[in-house]
């Protein structure tokens, strides 16, 4: 995992062991977020915090479990996409206001991020983060309704764009979806208690049972007198972000309502229906290419193997600042299986290319094991367009495929041939022919109008 992630929130209520829970909660949802890891929990008359740079395991130590006590909590995993990797960003987001303490965790982007910030500018707010989040805390703080479930829907009334958000409040959590519905969220059981997810996956690992998906424009509440819910508003157009199913969420949750393992199998089997090169065998690139590997070869009858050792004890490639230190963690992730490659024609399943450095590399690293021919085919159509929903996606002209036919990046990665997912055949796995999902990093087409000057440092300088 690494080049590309989203947010991971989790919380509890209702139990005893609330910040235990949502530190393996947090844990199941590494994979969303690696920057920083945060968790706020209400203690009867607070809210108390512990928040850092780094993993879930390297933020939170056995003294943190002492400490922080309470039956309400909530967790983040932050990967930036509006504001700096730092401290200050860090999520759950506190702030107090006439309503007592609140805390936010969010997965998403805003899109009318620049508009609102000067907005509450003007009416004399304060910035402590160059976070979009932030601007959620001063929405509610500054509504005109006098209680805190009003206030926090004038909020949203006012917000654009992606947010799947948990609220922590004394005594209560709160989890909304925005109207459109880009990033999961979903609700669970456990014991007497309940828990918020972005992935079903977490619950499993809890032994909580997964009661359903948070509804597109659906704001929860649970607090003593069980769950409430209702919808704050409603948009006609989904916009359900396909490369959940493709590559964030893990292939052991349920997300839109699609088993992420069978979406990822049925991609690989659209893609070899369409299959014309005779290789010897199919390999996976490793994590993600995996699920959509088994299906290629159970389509195709050409035998799966693991050309590809990975290295359990690598995990974020990206942090290598100079590009030889890059390629050089590129290879010590994954290595080439010589014995089994030597001289053999082979189908190399990746779920997407983005830059093009990574599969750059590993075509070089297969041919240098002594490969035939590498046919790469990939289980996305080609990214041509950046990401403003929560992903931090590089701009156009950083991405390989933007500007280029597939012809230009198969020689680009010297590849013998390679083939994307159409996008008909991935809006029919997707279901109802992929109306109720957002396509935009594919075909431009973006659900929710961008702020023409956003950036991901828009607030850095403000
Ligand atoms: O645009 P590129 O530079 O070619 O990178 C694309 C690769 O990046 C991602 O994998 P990554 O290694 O980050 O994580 P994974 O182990 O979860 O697949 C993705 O799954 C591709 O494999
Ligand atoms: N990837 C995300 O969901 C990020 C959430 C929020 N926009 C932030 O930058 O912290
Ligand atoms: S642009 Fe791509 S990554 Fe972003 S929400 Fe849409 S489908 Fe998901
Ligand atoms: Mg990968």
């Amino acid at each position: 995992m690494g080049l590309k992630e989203s947010c991971g929130v989790f919380g509890v209520f209702g139990l005893p062991n609330a910040v235990e829970l949502t530190y393996l909660g947090l844990f199941s949802l590494q994979h969303r977020g690696q920057e920083s890891a945060g968790i706020v929990v209400w203690d009867g008359k607070s809210l108390q915090e512990k928040k850092g740079m780094g993993l879930v395991s390297e933020v939170f130590h056995p003294s943190d479990f002492e400490r922080l006590k309470g039956h309400v909590a909530l967790g983040h995993v932050r990967y930036s996409t509006t504001g700096s990797s730092s401290l200050k960003n860090a999520q759950p987001f506190l702030g107090d206001c006439r309503f007592g303490e609140l805390g936010i965790a969010h997965n998403g982007n805003l899109t009318n991020t620049l508009q609102l910030r000067k907005q509450l500018t003007r009416l004399g707010s304060v910035f402590r983060s160059s976070m979009d989040t932030e601007l959620i805390l001063h929405l509610i703080a500054r509504s005109q309704f006098d209680n805190l479930e009003d206030s926090i829907k004038e909020a949203l009334w006012q917000m654009r764009g992606a947010f799947s958000l948990g609220i922590i409040a004394p005594d209560r959590l709160i989890a909304v979806r925005d109207p459109w519905g880009f990033r999961p969220l979903a609700l669970g059981k456990l014991d007497g208690g309940y828990v918020i997810s972005s992935e079903s996956c977490a619950f499993d690992v809890l032994g909580a049972e997964f009661l359903r998906e948070i509804a597109p424009g659906e704001m929860v509440v649970i607090d003593q007198n069980g769950v409430r819910s209702f919808f704050y508003a409603y948009s006609s157009r989904k916009a359900f972000c396909v490369f959940e199913l493709i590559y964030f969420a893990r292939p052991d949750s349920l997300v839109f309502g699609n088993s992420v393992y069978e979406a990822r199998k049925k991609m690989g089997q659209k893609l070899a229906a369409r299959e014309f090169a005779v290789a010897d065998m199919v390999i996976p690139v490793p994590d993600s290419g995996m699920c959509a590997a088994l299906g290629f070869a159970e389509f195709s009858g050409i035998p799966l193997e693991l050309g590809f050792i990975r290295n359990p004890y690598v995990g974020r490639t990206f942090i290598r600042p100079r590009q030889d230190e890059r390629e050089l963690a590129i290879d010590i992730k994954l290595n080439p299986l010589k014995s089994l490659l030597q001289n053999k024609r082979v189908i190399v399943i990746e779920d997407s290319i983005v830059r093009g450095n990574t599969s750059r590399r590993r075509i070089t690293t297969l041919k240098r094991a002594g490969v035939k021919e590498v046919h790469m085919r990939v289980s996305s159509p080609p990214h041509r367009f950046p990401c403003f929903y929560g992903v931090d996606f590089p701009s156009s002209s950083e991405l390989v495929a933007f500007g280029k036919s597939v012809e230009e990046i198969r020689q680009y990665l010297d590849l013998d041939s390679l083939q994307y997912l159409d996008i008909e055949d991935l809006k029919e796995i997707v279901g109802n022919a992929g109306k109720d999902f957002c396509f935009a990093c594919f075909n431009g087409d973006y659900p929710v109008r961008i702020e023409k000057e956003f950036a991901k440092n828009a607030l850095e300088k403000v």
